[in-house]
């Protein structure tokens, strides 16, 4: 497949291409993209730079209008992208196409956010700070930063990256997307329906190749102005290396989630599972750990291996549950976790069973502080627990983790939860529900290792504009009358 520059799509003079692979058949080759050259990063940029400077002084109503144009053909073109996510992703064909119809929505809304929140300013007046009278009239307005680069992760390609560009532009600033390897294709018909929609030539564009070859000279480049990126480690690299320029970073997550003695168990179970194993744990937001009290554990864990035991475990065109993960490294590393806990005195509350990437899910008891599975991200079907006797045993685990995404809380006791949830070093706190970056509005944070900023639409927004402020000075004070 062909980059995107200009509103065209073009192939590299580079003559290289990277390839795709497909989770679920072996990882047999999947599809192809061309490995962009740096003078062609540069030639993007420089029309993204172009474009900008039109682009900012098209009125906003134009531009929320070319948006809902593109939430359109994203809806109308939905089959395609969320074929390219089962072929490429192994995401399960409905919650392909439920990923697609979401950043359809999520376009509508920035777009219909866009209008309210950039439509309007701030005027201050200077003598409500001591020693002023009224002669100096701020007016404070949002601007668009210039060029935002955005590079999604593998797990949600198109709802990553219009959580991004679609924010972006209609602050009035250029993108220029990094599409990640697994996932491309989809990334690519995305961006065809924002060029269809009639986006002018370079205010929408991707370049294509392996992060780990172009990726730092994206991110280190002179012409960005700010970086949106979600992903895992790599986000704390393009961090310590991007300079000045504002910073948005997603990164990964080891969500807790807390069940409380007086919880609801049932809906507890529910939500651990969902939690837990939708698209095989390969959301950043997956429940990544349990800490249960010893006096429900057992009861807890028989309804969680219940509903265990009724997952379909296979091919995403199928709809399984339980799909393959995203690479054969991915895989054997989520199995190098297995094994150590198992070494150190975990429990399988299921057998282990792997083909290829396929791994079946599995939940694992009597989880220690040794164990490496207690603290890293498997990212796939495996859920470690943790038996607690206290709040605190529980807070200690969540608070000691080096992620700070989201976690949650099960009992009926609000005033309890609200202690916990004031206690937890996360961005997120769910009570009584599972761990979720949705709806695509609330806004979404980490702190600690997964992330710097906030996301959600309006949060968005605002990390891709900044302040102008231009000030009236008066020869003489004036003041408004009744
Ligand atoms: N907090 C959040 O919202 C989310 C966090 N995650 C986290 O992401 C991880 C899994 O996603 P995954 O896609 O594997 O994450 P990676 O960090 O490996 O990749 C994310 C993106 O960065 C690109 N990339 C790779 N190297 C560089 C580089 N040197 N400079 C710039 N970009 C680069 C990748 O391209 P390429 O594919 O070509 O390597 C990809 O587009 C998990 O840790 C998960 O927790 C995932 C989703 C959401
Ligand atoms: O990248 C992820 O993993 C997503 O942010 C998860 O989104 P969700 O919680 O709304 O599924």
């Amino acid at each position: 497949m062909r980059y995107s520059v200009d509103g065209t799509w073009r192939t590299s003079a580079s003559g290289s291409t990277c390839e795709a692979l497909n989770p679920s058949k072996a990882n047999a080759p999947a599809n192809r993209f061309q490995a962009c050259t740096t003078s062609e990063v540069d030639e993007v940029f420089a029309k993204a730079r172009e474009a900008q400077r039109t682009w900012q002084r098209t009125p906003l109503h134009a531009r929320a209008a070319l948006l809902h144009r593109a939430a359109t053909l994203m809806r109308e073109n939905a089959g395609e992208m969320a074929e390219a996510l089962v072929l490429e992703v192994a995401k399960g064909a409905k919650d392909a196409r439920v990923e697609v119809e979401r950043s359809a929505d999520l376009i509508d809304y920035t777009a219909e956010e866009g209008v309210r929140l950039l439509g309007e300013g701030k005027l201050l007046m200077s003598d409500s700070f001591p020693g002023n009278d009224r002669t100096k009239l701020c007016m404070a307005s949002k601007v668009p930063v210039g060029i935002i680069l955005c590079i999604p992760p593998f797990n949600y390609p198109v709802n990553l990256c219009v959580s991004k560009i679609a924010p972006a532009l209609i602050a009035g600033n250029t993108v220029v997307v990094k599409p990640p390897t697994q996932g491309c294709t989809a990334t690519l018909h995305m961006i065809q329906c924002f060029l269809k929609a009639g986006f002018p030539a370079g205010t929408v564009q991707a370049v294509t190749g392996r992060g780990g070859e172009i990726g730092d000279y994206l991110t280190t480049h002179p012409e960005v102005n700010a970086i949106s990126f979600t992903g895992g480690e790599t986000g704390i690299r393009v961090a310590q290396k991007a300079g000045m320029v504002a910073l948005q970073t997603e990164l990964g997550g080891k969500d807790a989630c807390i069940v409380l003695p007086d919880a609801d168990l049932d809906l507890a179970a529910k939500s651990i599972v969902k939690g837990g194993f939708s698209y095989s744990g390969q959301r950043c937001t997956a429940v990544k750990l349990v800490a249960v009290f010893e006096e429900v554990a057992d009861e807890l864990l028989s309804k969680v291996n219940a509903q265990i035991a009724k997952m379909t475990v296979g091919q995403p065109e199928d709809d399984a549950t339980i799909t393959a993960v995203v690479s054969k490294s991915s895989a054997d590393f989520i199995q190098s976790l297995v094994v150590d806990a198992e070494s150190k005195g975990a429990r399988l509350c299921q057998e282990w069973r792997r083909e290829d990437n396929l791994i079946w899910p599995l939940l694992i008891d009597n989880v220690t502080h040794d164990m490496k599975i207690c603290w890293e991200e498997p990212f796939g079907p495996v859920l470690p627990v943790v038996r607690v006797k206290s709040d605190a045993e529980a807070l200690e685990l969540v608070n000691k983790s080096r992620f700070g995404l989201q976690g949650c809380v099960f009992t009926k006791d609000i005033d309890r939860a609200i202690q916990m949830a004031d206690a937890m070093e996360t961005g997120t706190v769910q009570i009584n529900g599972p761990p979720a970056r949705g709806p695509d509005h609330f806004p979404f944070q980490g702190v600690k290792d997964s992330g710097i900023g906030s996301q959600g639409i309006t949060n968005s927004i605002n990390v891709m504009t900044k302040v102008k402020s231009t000030v009236i000075n008066l020869s003489k004070p004036s003041y408004t009358v009744a």
